[in-house]
């Protein structure tokens, strides 16, 4: 199977992104796979499938595959370089793209400049729509993870996510905890693990442990789920700037039933042919 791609990135969040609608791509997992390897393969975070819509009253439907084949619900970052890819490769005019992902409408707003501002939806705090096994909502809930006790709030993009408040992100254990919660039997989705260090209450920084992927550059959904946590703990305002390994992402939420606003830059560093027959 011959197949072209645009290998993309949202602060260093990177994607392989299919044009899957002049192109018929069938790929399984184990295809999926051998192309995120960046050693057999080309290498990614996620892998972006660009495919025409299911319903009349969207533009697109857009598929997320982590790098460990699962397929997911939402990407933030990669919903930037979506929107990016769908205008270079004129498979749209539009600068305001309504596209249908597995977690429901998200809505991309292109500017002349690259950067990509996207309505994310509103984020679902009850653990059964995490899901996250608990007896109640509540602000945050205690974990064990590996001999300590500690305090995590759940929170869904339309992809679930832990968020856990940390003095500084350099020195907190992203790689040790967020491998230990990723897998946590209390999440029976698995799990994104952000690590939140609050500089001042429109400032944060914050580190990604991904679900299927480890930790990556930047995590769109992730950012999101850290504001809203932050913003329900009394800690934030509606509007954050949030620093990121790979740069800064700008997030809006006036609260409860309102949707989260992300606002970013897309990057796209080249385009390919994949040889997938001449792969062992
Ligand atoms: N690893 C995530 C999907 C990609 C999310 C991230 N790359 C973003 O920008 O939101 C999950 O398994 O839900």
């Amino acid at each position: 199977m011959r197949l072209e791609f645009t290998k993309m990135h949202g602060l260093g969040n990177d994607f392989v992104v299919i044009d899957c609608i002049s192109q018929r791509a069938r790929l399984d997992t184990h295809q999926i796979k051998q192309i995120a390897d960046r050693h057999f393969g080309v290498g990614f975070d996620q892998l972006l499938l660009v495919e025409a819509p299911t319903r009349p009253d969207v533009d697109f439907r857009y598929r997320i595959f982590n790098a460990d084949g699962s397929e997911v619900q939402q990407c933030g970052n990669g919903a930037r370089c979506f929107a990016r890819f769908v205008r270079d490769r004129k498979l749209s005019r539009k600068t305001k793209l309504i596209v249908e992902t597995a977690s429901g409408i998200i809505e991309l707003n292109i500017a002349p400049n690259g950067w990509v501002r996207v309505n994310m939806g509103v984020p679902r705090l009850e653990p059964n729509d995490i899901p996250f096994i608990a007896s109640a909502r509540a602000l945050t809930y205690p974990l064990d993870v590996s001999d300590h006790i500690i305090e995590i709030s759940a929170v869904s993009m339309g992809n679930p996510h832990a968020v856990i408040l940390v003095d500084n992100v350099n020195t907190a254990p992203v790689r040790e905890w967020g491998r230990i919660i990723e897998n946590h039997p209390r999440f029976p989705e698995r799990v994104n693990v952000g690590f939140l260090e609050i500089i001042d209450r429109q400032r944060a920084k914050l580190r990604v442990f991904e679900r299927g992927s480890g930790e990556t550059l930047a995590c769109g959904t992730g950012t999101c789920a850290a504001v809203v946590a932050g913003i329900q703990q009394g800690l934030l305002d509606e509007r954050v700037r949030v620093q990121l390994r790979g740069g800064e992402l700008d997030i809006r939420w006036q609260g409860e039933g309102h949707p989260v606003w992300m606002t970013g830059p897309t990057a796209r560093v080249f385009d390919g042919v994949l040889r997938l027959y001449e792969w062992q």
